[in-house]
């Protein structure tokens, strides 16, 4: 920058004044002005006075005023002197300022272009650092970057690390055997269960050619298997298990086990080797073995079972359509062997199992096939064997049966055995068709008086009644699944005076076929009864009933009685008690409401378990009926110990009493044994009003029968199938 660029610098010559030196000049430029003012004034008179000729003494005073003007301006030109010293003074020094001034600015002009010079260096070194900031932040990146991938490789690191080891340790775990191997087929590594089944160490093992270490035959041939780790590498993919492969291990010994090996490929799926993984499987091949055999074979005697005797059967059927050849079944169920059980406990009855089996199974063929086919029942398949051979043979077999004693704790047992006989061949028939027929010829057998075979022939009734009875469990079955069961009630009358609240009346099971139509009980209780189909009817009915129990009573009615029928198997369930119990807690049914009703047959038969059940529920509050009674041998020695409310007097009695003086006198003898022993009785069968009048005078206290009322539908919901 020059001097001419800044207006606070003046030009050499034309110096500044100071402002005291302005002011001063002004007062003596003031003071010359008054004394010049003056001067001329004195002039003036001087001259007005000398033309005058003014008095001296006047001109004096002039000259003194002159004199005074002379002072003054002789004052001034020391003032002026004065001030031109100060002037000087300020010229010298504004010379001075001047000079540093110039000096300034000649050294501000460097310093300008220094600092120019610096600015254009700045800017450029703003530049650079800028660059250098950049460069610095990139620099900074690439070290995060660094650092990152650092850390990610010492992460890396650390996890290949912690895999390899877990996959060492993994390996080493196992129950898995693995060798790996190069691409050439040398062994690399074995882990511990390959060292195991082996014998060799994976050191041992290193750089030998896999079959050195891993000797396997082929179980069945024993020929040398091929070499899985070889076909790998071969056929680049994965060998899968082969079966029946034995591996010997470096001591000799061996196990069964099952392979597969696989391709090892590098990061650009290149082959590198292969693995190969195995196991032993002796334990598991065994437990294959025992669990086949268990799911054929009964765990008790060792026969086959009858899942696998109906398989047998089934092969024979087939053969027998093809090849027309005739085989035979047996279906053989002992006699009394409940006995066994009862007095000695059923490991007696196990024990006599066992042994009778096993000597049965002496007396058959080797292509003859003996089954349990449950409890004390037992299928004989005789293949290739018509009726007459056959029935030798299964004389042969009543014969064992019956020769056999069993001995248990000093006690001696004899049985019998039913045979029902069937041949088959080239007919149309079906296994289940076969096994039906066999099991009805059984059970024929056992109602002739047991002990004896009894060939299945189709012209034979009493056969085809037993058939049919078989057909009716699958249509009682079906008809319980598809909800075809109904109640019906029937009103039972009180005929005396005292008469009590509340509706008596005894429920009725009826079965409804496919059509709709009514089947009547006697067509299927007697098939439900021989076939163990009664526990689950009774319960049905129990259940409906209580659930219809208060649609019946509604709250605030009289309690009432419903009768409900128990058949002798209910009686014997050793579960009954417990079921009828859950059902009063789930329809909340008052039990003073309910009378079972048990035949006399069935109660004298199951006495024991009858007066038990008897007890337990009239101890909930039940009633008991005994029904059909007087058609018993000995009703009366019985009934002392059988603890019910009412006799049900048996209507083959009541029907005919108006014309038969003998059954007359049955009825009359019941009501009074009945009254002695304070229990109610109950005539059934009455079919008019004649009977009912008689009755009544007779004393008997009610009266069930179409004469009173036929039995009628319920009207009320049926529940689901239990
Ligand atoms: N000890 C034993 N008993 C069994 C076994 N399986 C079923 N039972 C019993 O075998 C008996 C078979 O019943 P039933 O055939 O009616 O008895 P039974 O005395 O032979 O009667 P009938 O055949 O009419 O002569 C029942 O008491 C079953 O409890 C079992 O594995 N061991």
């Amino acid at each position: 920058m020059t001097t001419e660029d800044d207006p606070s610098l003046t030009s050499a010559d034309e110096p500044p004044l100071s402002k005291g030196a302005l002011e001063k000049n002004q007062q003596i430029q003031g003071k010359m002005e008054s004394c010049a003012a003056e001067l001329s004034d004195v002039n003036e008179t001087a001259k007005k006075e000398m033309a005058a000729g003014t008095a001296l003494q006047q001109v004096e005073s002039t000259l003194a005023r002159s004199k005074s003007v002379e002072n003054k301006v002789q004052e001034c030109a020391d003032d002026l002197h004065e001030l031109n010293v100060v002037l000087a003074r300020e010229v010298d020094t504004h010379e001075e300022l001047n000079r540093e001034l110039m000096e300034t600015g000649r050294k501000l002009s460097t310093t300008q272009n220094i600092l120019s010079k610096t600015q254009d260096d700045l800017a450029i070194a703003h530049e650079v650092g800028v660059e250098a900031n950049a460069l610095l932040m990139r620099s900074e990146e690439i070290h995060t970057e660094l650092r990152r991938d650092i850390t990610k490789g010492q992460v890396a690191e650390a996890r290949l690390f912690e895999e390899k080891e877990s996959l060492r340790i993994t390996l080493s775990c196992i129950g898995d055997a693995v060798i790996t191997t190069d691409i050439s087929g040398k062994v690399t590594y074995l882990n511990l269960a390959a060292e195991t089944m082996t014998g060799w160490t994976s050191q041992q093992a290193k750089g030998l050619p896999l079959p050195d270490v891993f000797h396997i035959v082929n179980s069945q041939t024993n020929e040398s298997a091929p070499n899985p780790v070889e076909r790998v590498l071969r056929e680049k993919q994965p060998v899968g298990l082969v079966l029946h492969t034995l591996l010997t291990h470096r001591s000799a010994t061996s196990f069964l086990i099952e392979d597969s090996a696989t391709p090892i490929r590098d990061q650009h799926g290149d082959l590198i080797g292969a693995v190969l993984v195995f196991h032993d499987i002796t334990h598991a091949q065994k437990m294959a073995t025992q669990m086949t055999y268990q799911a054929s074979h009964d765990a008790l005697t060792g026969l086959i079972n009858r899942h696998e005797f109906e398989r047998r059967l089934e092969h024979a059927l087939q053969t027998g359509k093809q090849d027309a050849k005739q085989h035979t079944l047996l279906y053989l169920d002992l006699d009394q062997f409940k006995i066994v059980n009862d007095t000695c406990s059923h490991l007696a009855g196990d024990e006599l199992l066992r042994q009778l089996t096993s000597v049965l199974q002496t007396m058959l063929r080797s292509n003859d096939t003996l089954a349990r086919l449950g409890g004390d029942e037992f299928g004989v398949l005789l293949e290739s064997c018509p009726t007459e051979p056959a029935l030798r043979m299964a004389d042969l077999l009543r014969q064992t049966v019956q020769e056999f004693h069993f001995v248990w704790k000093n006690k001696v047992f004899q049985l019998g055995a039913s045979i029902g006989l069937i041949t088959f061949g080239n007919d149309k028939e079906e296994l289940t068709d076969i096994l039906r027929m066999a099991h009805a010829a059984c059970h024929l057998a056992k109602d002739k008086g047991r002990n004896r075979v009894q060939i299945y022939t189709s012209e034979n009734k009493e056969l085809a009644q037993r058939h049919s009875e078989m057909e009716w469990v699958g249509r009682i079955q079906k008809a319980l699944k598809e909800k075809r069961f109904v109640l019906y009630s029937q009103k039972i009358l009180q005929l005396g005076n005292d008469v009590k609240n509340g509706n008596h009346y005894e429920m009725l099971l009826r079965m409804r076929d496919e059509e709709g139509t009514l089947v009547p009980p006697m067509a299927f209780i007697p098939a439900a009864e021989r076939y163990g189909l009664m526990c689950r009817l009774d319960r049905w009915v129990i259940a409906t009933a209580f659930a219809q129990y208060e649609g019946r009573h509604p709250p605030g009615s009289a309690m009432g009685t419903c009768a409900i029928n128990l058949s002798a198997a209910s009686i014997c369930d050793e579960n009954f008690h417990e079921f009828v119990v859950a059902q009063f807690d789930l329809y909340k049914v008052p039990p003073g409401g309910i009378c079972f009703e048990i035949t006399e047959t069935s109660a004298i038969a199951n006495l024991a378990q009858a007066a038990i059940l008897i007890r337990k529920l009239k101890a909930l509050g039940c009633r008991f009926s005994l029904d059909d009674f007087g058609s018993g041998m000995s009703s009366f020695t019985y009934l002392k110990h059988l603890p019910v409310d009412y006799l049900k007097i048996d209507g083959g009695f009541v029907k005919d009493m108006m014309d038969d003086p003998i059954d007359r006198a049955m009825v009359e003898a019941i009501n009074h044994i009945g009254h002695v022993m304070h229990i109610e009785t109950i005539a059934e069968f009455v079919e008019n009003n004649a009977i009912l009048e008689a009755l009544r005078t007779m004393g008997v206290d009610y009266a069930q029968g179409y004469g009173v009322e036929k039995p009628r539908l319920s009207e009320f919901p049926i529940l689901p199938s239990i």
